[in-house]
């Protein structure tokens, strides 16, 4: 970001390369590679300082790798080479990493200041986050209340992430003298998110009155998608500068000294506006999402099963957005009750994906395990025979994805496994979903979302990807005749009102009743998501979207005697 506005004639007092990156947790010497290219860049810009988001030598969240010995060891390595590495008078490093208290008791979520080839300071973050998704406290120690670091002459407060949430440390830093705030983050994307952060950045710097620095981390890390989308505010709270959102991005900010005391010469002020769709955004976290979980953990690409019905025909929009066609495989496993629509169906979306598709027959082999059960078990009922066909699904694609090395995308979306309407070891077999988070009636949105937009980096093709046919069909699963999800759960609308109700919102029974909702389908959907909780348990990690996933977010007992 080059510095414009009303300042351009002025030499900077300060420059900061904002480094947006993308780290891989435990990859620390990689991590340390990608501070240095970083750094070369900079250099390039003529930059004073660059900076990196929370524990980025480790990659955030590390979870309780960051227990071990060899791993802090490894971090105090890296530390030290990139410390040397600043001897060369080309811009100081501002790395946050893991290190062992002072006193040698507990681990610090730290950041370290490297200049002149040492470390210049350092300090450790101070409000831990142990809620939802964050488990800060179970691995780290507080930090002191930190003073402001001197650099070129600039008093430099620091607050790393969840620092910035409460008062207490900004407090402390403006008390102290601090001219500038920087704050590294890991703060993961949710709907809702984007606006708490730009209030949050607004009201500690106008109550610190001074500008502040907001780096967010980007990329997946199983469940969580860090998305970038990092900016800077003045003492005012308004927004001068922006960087990406779901992308790696560097950009070099200038600051100077003013009448008022350090600004930001970098007024980006009309390029920002509070972009506000819900649909684009998920759509970004999901790709973001698989592409990373399928990239970080060495997957040459996926396969999934192409029903004909709207999660997979999603899902694989998504694969194809994520990884490229190329790297995508469908099959359709058609069982006796399959429909010729869904094979048509299921065929225009993968030629409109340009995936190659397969088609396996389940019919045989489900006639067969029926013949093989039927002395100990007799005719199977309803139930047992619908499941067995997913399971023999499941079976298959797990066959295909050992044969493929692809890894097996799971396609259930969050209104099904909230209330377990799905098949354990069945539909529910892979290693990843994208719609894990994803509400039933948020997934046709998405669908005729992408039919009319191609996001920013997609892979997939502009136009219609998911046939409209396949949008305007009932949900069925196809495991018996003529049946629809309906006859097993309320309509969609309403069960995903009252799931939110339940889940987001946290409301008792008698609340969602005097929303307006029928108490004897409450109660239902209730005794379901409680149920459900072991299927929950066994279900494969997905991308979290909303502010209560079903992972971390709901931590719920599975043998549970509460009843409300
Ligand atoms: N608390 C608990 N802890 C541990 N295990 C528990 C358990 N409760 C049951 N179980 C086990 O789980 C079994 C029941 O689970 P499971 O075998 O999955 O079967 P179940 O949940 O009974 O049935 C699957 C449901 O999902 C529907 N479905 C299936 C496939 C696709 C779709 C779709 O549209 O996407 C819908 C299907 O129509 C049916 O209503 C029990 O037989 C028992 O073995
Ligand atoms: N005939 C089929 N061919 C291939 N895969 C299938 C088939 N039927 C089911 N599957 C797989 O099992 C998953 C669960 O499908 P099912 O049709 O039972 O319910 P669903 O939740 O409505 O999903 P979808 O909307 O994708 O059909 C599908 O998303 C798909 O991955
Ligand atoms: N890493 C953190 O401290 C993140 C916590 C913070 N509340 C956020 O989501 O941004």
């Amino acid at each position: 970001m080059s510095s414009s506005g009303s300042f351009n004639n002025e030499a900077p007092l300060l420059s900061i390369t904002l480094a947006q990156l993308n780290p891989t947790v435990g990859d620390v010497v990689g991590n340390a590679a990608k501070a240095l290219e970083a750094r070369a860049r900079a250099a390039e810009d003529g930059a004073d300082l660059v900076m990196l988001p929370e524990l980025f030598l480790l990659g955030y969240p590390p979870e309780d790798l960051v227990l071990r010995r060899s791993v802090l060891a490894a971090c105090e390595r890296e530390i030290a080479k990139l410390a040397a590495s600043t001897a060369d008078g080309g811009p100081a490093l501002f790395v946050p990493a893991p290190r062992r208290a002072a006193d040698g008791e507990g681990i610090e979520n730290a950041a370290f200041f490297l200049a002149d080839g040492k470390i210049l300071a350092s300090q450790a973050k101070v409000e831990l986050p142990n809620y939802g998704v964050f488990d800060d406290a179970r691995v780290f120690r507080p930090g002191a209340l930190p003073d402001p670091i001197t650099f070129r002459g600039v008093r430099i407060g620091c607050l790393i992430c969840e620092d910035m949430w409460l008062p207490r440390v900004a407090d402390h830093l403006a008390k102290h003298g601090a001219e500038l705030l920087l704050v590294p983050n890991g703060s993961p994307f949710e709907l809702g998110k984007r606006r708490r952060r730009h209030e949050l950045a607004a009201e500690r710097a106008r109550a610190a009155n001074l500008p502040l620095v907001y780096l967010n981390q980007v990329g997946g890390q199983d469940e969580l998608v860090f998305d970038g989308d990092s900016f800077v505010v003045d003492r005012t709270g308004r927004i001068v500068a922006t960087l990406p959102r779901f992308a790696e991005a560097t950009a070099t900010i200038e600051f100077r000294r003013g009448d008022a005391g350090i600004e930001c010469l970098s007024l980006g002020a009309d390029e920002v506006g509070e972009d506000d769709d819900d649909l684009a955004d998920v759509w970004q976290a999901m790709v973001l999402g698989l592409r990373d979980y399928v990239r970080k953990t060495g997957f040459p690409g996926i396969v999934l099963g192409l029903s004909g019905g709207i999660d997979s025909a999603l899902s694989l929009a998504v694969a194809v957005d994520a990884l490229g066609a190329q790297n995508v495989r469908a099959v359709r496993l058609p069982s006796k009750y399959t429909s010729q629509q869904s094979m048509d169906d299921a065929q225009e979306n993968a030629d409109r994906l340009g995936v190659q598709l397969d088609t396996v027959p389940i019919v045989e082999t489900v006639a067969a395990l029926e013949h093989t059960l039927d002395e100990t078990a007799g005719a199977l009922n309803d139930l047992t025979a619908q499941n067995l066909q997913a399971r023999t699904r499941g079976v298959l694609l797990m066959a295909l994805s050992n044969q493929l090395g692809l890894m097996l995308l799971t396609t259930g979306n969050k209104s099904e496994m909230s209330v377990g309407y799905a098949t354990l070891y069945g539909d529910m077999c892979g290693g990843y979903s994208v719609l894990k988070d994803v509400y039933k009636t948020m997934v046709f949105d998405l669908a005729k979302w992408r039919n009319t937009h191609r996001p920013p980096g997609a892979l997939g093709p502009n136009g219609v990807v998911i046939p409209e046919a396949i949008i305007v069909r009932p949900p069925s699963a196809e495991l018996k005749p003529d049946q629809t999800d309906q006859d097993n759960l309320p309509p969609y609308d309403q069960l995903d009102r009252i799931l939110h109700m339940l889940i987001e919102d946290e409301l008792p029974v008698a609340d969602i009743v005097a929303a307006g909702e029928p108490e004897a389908i409450v109660r239902r959907v209730q005794k379901m998501l409680y149920a459900a909780e072991y299927k929950r348990r066994q279900a494969p990690p997905g991308v979290k979207i909303t502010p209560r996933n079903l992972s971390r977010d709901r931590r719920w007992p599975i043998a549970n005697g509460w009843r409300e």
